[in-house]
């Protein structure tokens, strides 16, 4: 049987298949002839061939019927960062894959491919070309990324060779691309406030970024599979970037400069910065009960803004056969063009 006509019969779920990374890959897998169930807490688009159920992954009854039959699931469900609220993150991140890892056994799945984040390994300071092996986070830079490491453990301990029940992990880092609801709208909203005339800290430090359609086309092609988990690979994370490290301000500036606003260029110091990020973060805590407001320049956003952070991704085009399918230049063109409501003056 040649491998497209193998790929026909593929039945797969995507959890988390309505949000912007897991609707990128619903396209890609369908394009590729799978046979797509969607589990989502809620059903954010419509097409034909794809099966919606609608559920919270905690709830292992509503999840085991969108399992059935699946021989690969994608886990890419998550609660937004911006949402800061520590008991979602624990409950859906950490309660909830173990739940899921327990009904993808029960479903009698074979693979499971978790969404992690190459954050997992940030402490806030500086991370250069890193490699998969550098360890977890000891202090994560917040309550999303503790729970992103909590996550990718439980996965990947959970992988069984012997049992037929694969688990990979990859990690992504600053995904962005059409649809994308974080990077491209809090940077333009930022602007149209006239927040984003300031660089933080120095103008040199280097990012890696994933660009979602490219990404998915790769993962889509199922190349995650079991032979590549062999017992001198087991149980594996995989850094999945552009592979084009590029300077963090270069990038917000082309984003922004393509759709018609001024780049940054008053400089302030890292530190202050960080220390009034952290100060606002502590009064939004403080308050929360008597009123809710989410501050634009978050510590994590400021980390993520003012230090080196760029991971190779060596490791998945050697032992996955990956390769950035998009060059960072046509991946920012489509993006820019891909969001004419946020021009200027739109
Ligand atoms: N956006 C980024 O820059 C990065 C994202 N990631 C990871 O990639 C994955 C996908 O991220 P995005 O597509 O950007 O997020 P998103 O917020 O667009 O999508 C997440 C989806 O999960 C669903 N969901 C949340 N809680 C659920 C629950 N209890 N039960 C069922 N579904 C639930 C949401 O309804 C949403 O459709 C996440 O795991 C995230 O941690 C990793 C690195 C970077
Ligand atoms: C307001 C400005 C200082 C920064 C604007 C850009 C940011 C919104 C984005 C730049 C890097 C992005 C990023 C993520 C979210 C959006 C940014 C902070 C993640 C935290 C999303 C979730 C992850 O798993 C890691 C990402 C790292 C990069």
């Amino acid at each position: 049987m040649n491998s497209g006509v193998r790929e026909v019969c593929k039945r797969c779920t995507v959890i988390g298949g309505s949000g912007f990374l897991g609707r990128h890959l619903v396209e890609k897998l369908l394009e590729r002839g799978y046979i797509v169930s969607v589990f989502d807490i809620l059903q954010g688009f419509e097409l034909p061939g794809v099966t919606f159920h609608v559920g919270d992954l905690c709830d292992r009854q509503a999840l085991l019927p969108a399992l059935q039959g699946a021989s690969v699931v994608f886990h890419c469900a998550s609660p937004s960062p911006a949402s800061d609220d520590r008991a979602l993150f624990h409950r859906v991140n950490v309660e909830g894959t173990r739940t899921v890892l327990q009904a993808c056994r029960e479903a009698g799945v074979q693979r499971l491919v978790l969404t992690s984040s190459a954050s997992v390994v940030f402490e806030g300071t500086d991370i250069k070309n890193a490699s998969e092996d550098l360890p977890y986070a000891r202090r994560p830079i917040d309550y999303y990324t503790e729970t992103k490491i909590q996550q990718e453990k439980l996965v990947l301990e959970a992988c069984d060779p012997g049992r037929g029940f694969l688990t990979v992990a990859i990690r992504p880092h600053g995904i962005f691309g059409p649809r994308d609801p974080q990077l491209v709208p809090i940077l333009v909203d930022s602007a149209r406030r006239g927040k984003m005339k300031f660089i933080i800290g120095f103008t040199l430090n280097m990012i890696t970024l994933a660009y979602s359609p490219a990404l998915l086309s790769w993962r889509a092609e199922g190349r995650v599979r079991p032979r590549e988990l062999t017992p001198s690979c087991p149980r594996q994370a995989y850094h999945i970037t552009n592979d084009e490290p590029v300077r963090f301000w270069e990038f917000l500036s082309r984003l922004l400069v393509g759709l018609g606003y001024e780049a940054p260029r008053y400089h302030l110091p890292y530190r202050l910065v960080y220390g009034l990020a952290l100060l606002l973060w502590l009064l939004a805590v403080l308050l929360r009960p008597l009123l809710t407001f989410r501050p634009t320049f978050t510590p994590m956003r400021v980390a993520l803004a003012g230090t080196h952070h760029y991971y190779s991704c060596a490791r998945a085009k050697q032992e996955l056969g990956y390769r950035p399918l998009v060059s960072l230049e046509e991946a920012i063109t489509q993006t820019v063009r891909s969001y004419p409501h946020l021009r200027l003056g739109a």
